[in-house]
């Protein structure tokens, strides 16, 4: 079981939303699921007319309790992946102020190609984790500035990879975090980022 993130920051200080519906969490990841069974498959006319039934009826649900930002769940949930579906889960297995270490496993869904994970979706994951990292531990709020990527060899996808995040150092306002994903001990990607603090008022 993965432990709970010690600050989930929402931008504005706004309150996480914290009755979630039994079954929630169970959802999001039938979502991801769904994410990758659309990707894999190459379905025939009837069965691609079922599941365009199926998805029209999960939609006309789902937008029965269409809300406000600060009142859905996605994204907002204080578990691995924050119930964001379009994200790459990172499960943290230990994490002090200063470093953060744990695995990924990009799913079907983000195949680029040949077996390998898209270039555009090891970023998003280092955004997402850096900032929840860089934000973590009673940090006041800070947003991604740049963010660099070095494609070191190729980031398998359906294979359980370790991220380490490394909180380097603080000068003013400017917050710089490095990191990694390794498959076993070969170094796939090496990431750096600049999170500045927020000027007072700021969104
Ligand atoms: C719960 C998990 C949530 C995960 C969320 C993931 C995080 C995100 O994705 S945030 C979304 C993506 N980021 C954004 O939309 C940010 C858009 N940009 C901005 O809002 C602003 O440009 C912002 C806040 C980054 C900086 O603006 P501002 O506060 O006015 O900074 P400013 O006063 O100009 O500069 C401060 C310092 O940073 C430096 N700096 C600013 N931007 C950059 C940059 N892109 N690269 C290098 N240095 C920079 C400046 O040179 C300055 O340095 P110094 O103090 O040495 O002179």
């Amino acid at each position: 079981m993965d432990p709970l993130p010690t600050h989930i920051p929402n931008w504005w200080d706004k309150p996480a939303p914290v009755t979630i519906p039994d079954g929630y969490a169970d959802f999001v990841e039938q979502f991801r699921t769904l994410q990758d069974a659309m990707t894999a498959a190459a379905p025939d006319a009837e069965q691609t007319r079922t599941a365009s039934r199926l998805v029209a009826e999960l939609i006309e649900v789902l937008k029965q309790s269409e809300t406000d930002e600060w009142s859905q769940l996605s994204g907002r949930l204080p578990v691995p992946g924050r119930g964001q579906t379009l994200i790459p889960v990172v499960h943290i297995n230990s994490e002090t102020e200063h470093e953060s270490r744990g695995t990924v496993r990009f799913g079907r869904q983000f195949l680029g190609g040949n077996g390998a994970a898209h270039g555009g979706a090891i970023p998003l994951m280092f955004d997402d984790a850096f900032g929840r990292f860089a934000n973590a531990h009673g940090r006041a709020i800070a947003r991604t500035a740049n963010l660099h990527i070095d494609y070191r060899s190729v980031t398998p996808i359906d294979t359980d990879l370790t991220v380490t995040l490394r909180f380097d150092r603080e000068e003013g306002r400017k917050r710089y975090v490095t990191g990694e994903i390794r498959d076993g001990d070969r170094l796939c990607v090496e990431a750096s980022g600049l999170f500045i603090v927020l000027k007072p008022g700021a969104a």
